[in-house]
């Protein structure tokens, strides 16, 4: 139980954790999903060359010399819609009116939009010239045939579900979003909307971890909380493991009488979770393992502890597992506006207000640091990342900053 580094415990989790396994969805049930195999185009995109506006279909020589004083007059064929061949080829000196999309007919070499004529059904009088490949997009000019439009690896939102339906995948292979099952631990914890006794609360962080974990892009299920009854802990974590991709506690984990989440996982047949404290304010105590190959997240019971253990460990974990990169929350650079002090040895997260003036960041730690004091976390945007040498940070001293998710 020796004292480790933050960058430490998160390099145990990462070697440790497994991946989701890959499933077959499909697509709108695969948004936040990561793709587990690279999607190919089996045709070109557009498959066929088509007008890129509505207009007439010509062969572009006929309106060379066409102008407001003299233009070009030529009988019309037929129509074109998308979706429709209709007209399939056009001889010189004839026309077809062609709608946006639609295939151009073979022969055909240009597209004259409608402003530039007078509309016509029958015949149309076409008054500006147009270059051979004017208005035509062409087959390939988006995607070749064989190419690879969605790489594995690749969380799926809107843009890349569309891509892959436009090359005709209703279905993909992806690592679904994990499913983290958030427990929070503590006799003195109420369900909000009850009364309290002295000495109670309620229960704040087991709304905070789901929400972060769907943040996070996981599926969140909060439990009802549970007392400090070691068999209950236990059999309640255990019936969670069937559904769980991994599993975040919270309390119970530092060097109270009660601290149940410790006690049941110390126990002789549970040796596979490890408690450490890491060099990091706040979120000194930790615990991490493998139940049955699911991992679980023990976190410190303090609300902003918790907040922030989840930040710097479950995210990075969560993502690590659908085969993402485990990055941390998105980082920016500021400018500190007060002077504040800051542990020796320790990492350290402030809560801070970032704003921003013509291109610089600036970021104002919130008054209240205490790890309960949840006030301050929210009305809080971003965690001022202080690192383990920083002792005395003047004002207009350039930090790091880790933006919370809005
Ligand atoms: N003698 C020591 N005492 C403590 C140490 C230590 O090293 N030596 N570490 C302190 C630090 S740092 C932290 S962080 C906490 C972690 O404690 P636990 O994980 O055991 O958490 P609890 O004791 O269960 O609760 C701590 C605190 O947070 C409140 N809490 C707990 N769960 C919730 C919840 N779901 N919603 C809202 N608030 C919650 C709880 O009531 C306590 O006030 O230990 C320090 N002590
Ligand atoms: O580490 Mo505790 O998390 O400082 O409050």
């Amino acid at each position: 139980m020796g004292m480790r580094t933050v960058d430490e415990h998160l390099a145990d989790i990462l070697a440790a954790l497994p991946l989701v396994p890959p499933l077959t969805l499909a697509l709108l049930e695969a948004r936040g999903a990561v793709l587990a195999e690279p999607v190919e185009a089996p045709v070109p995109l557009p498959p066929f060359d088509n007008s890129a506006m509505d207009g007439y279909a010509v062969v572009a020589a006929d309106v060379a010399a066409a102008s407001e004083s003299d233009p070009a007059v030529l009988p019309v064929i037929g129509d074109i819609a998308a979706g429709d061949p209709g007209v399939t080829a056009l001889r010189p000196g004839l026309t077809a009116r062609i709608m946006t999309g639609a295939p151009m007919p073979a022969g055909a070499d240009a597209v004259i939009p409608v402003e530039w004529t007078d509309a016509g059904t029958a015949t149309v009088r076409i008054t500006r010239p147009a270059p051979p490949g004017h208005y035509i997009r062409r087959a390939g000019e988006d995607v070749l045939a064989g190419q690879v439009v969605v790489p594995e690896g690749t969380r799926l939102a809107a843009a890349q579900l569309a891509m892959l339906a436009a090359v005709g995948r209703s279905h993909v292979l992806v690592r679904p979003r994990p499913r983290v099952v958030v427990l929070s631990t503590g006799t003195e914890l109420r369900e909000p909307g009850s009364r309290l006794a002295h000495g109670q609360i309620w229960d704040s962080n087991s709304f905070m971890l789901t929400a972060a974990a769907q943040e996070a892009g996981a599926v969140g299920y909060r439990q009802e909380t549970v007392g400090d009854d070691p068999e209950h802990v236990r059999d309640t974590i255990e019936d969670q493991l069937g559904r769980a991709d991994a599993i975040v506690t919270s309390g119970g984990v530092s060097m109270g009488a009660h601290d149940v989440v410790k006690l049941v996982f110390t126990g002789a047949a549970e040796r596979s979770v490890v408690f450490s404290k890491v060099r990091m304010r706040p979120g000194k105590p930790q615990g991490f393992g493998l139940l049955q190959g699911t991992p679980i997240f023990t976190l410190p019971g303090n609300p902003v502890s918790a907040y922030v253990s989840f930040q710097v460990f479950v995210r990075p974990a969560l993502r690590a597992m659908q085969g993402l990169p485990p990055e941390p929350l998105p980082t920016t650079g500021a400018v500190l506006t007060d002077d504040i002090k800051s542990p020796a040895g320790l990492r350290h997260y402030m809560r801070g207000r970032l704003s921003h003036h013509r291109g610089t960041y600036s970021v104002t730690p919130v008054e209240g640091q205490g790890s309960h004091q949840l006030q301050s976390l929210s009305s809080a945007d971003a965690l001022i990342v202080l690192p383990e040498d920083a002792e005395a940070v003047p004002a207009g001293s350039h930090v790091e900053v880790m933006r919370m998710p809005s």
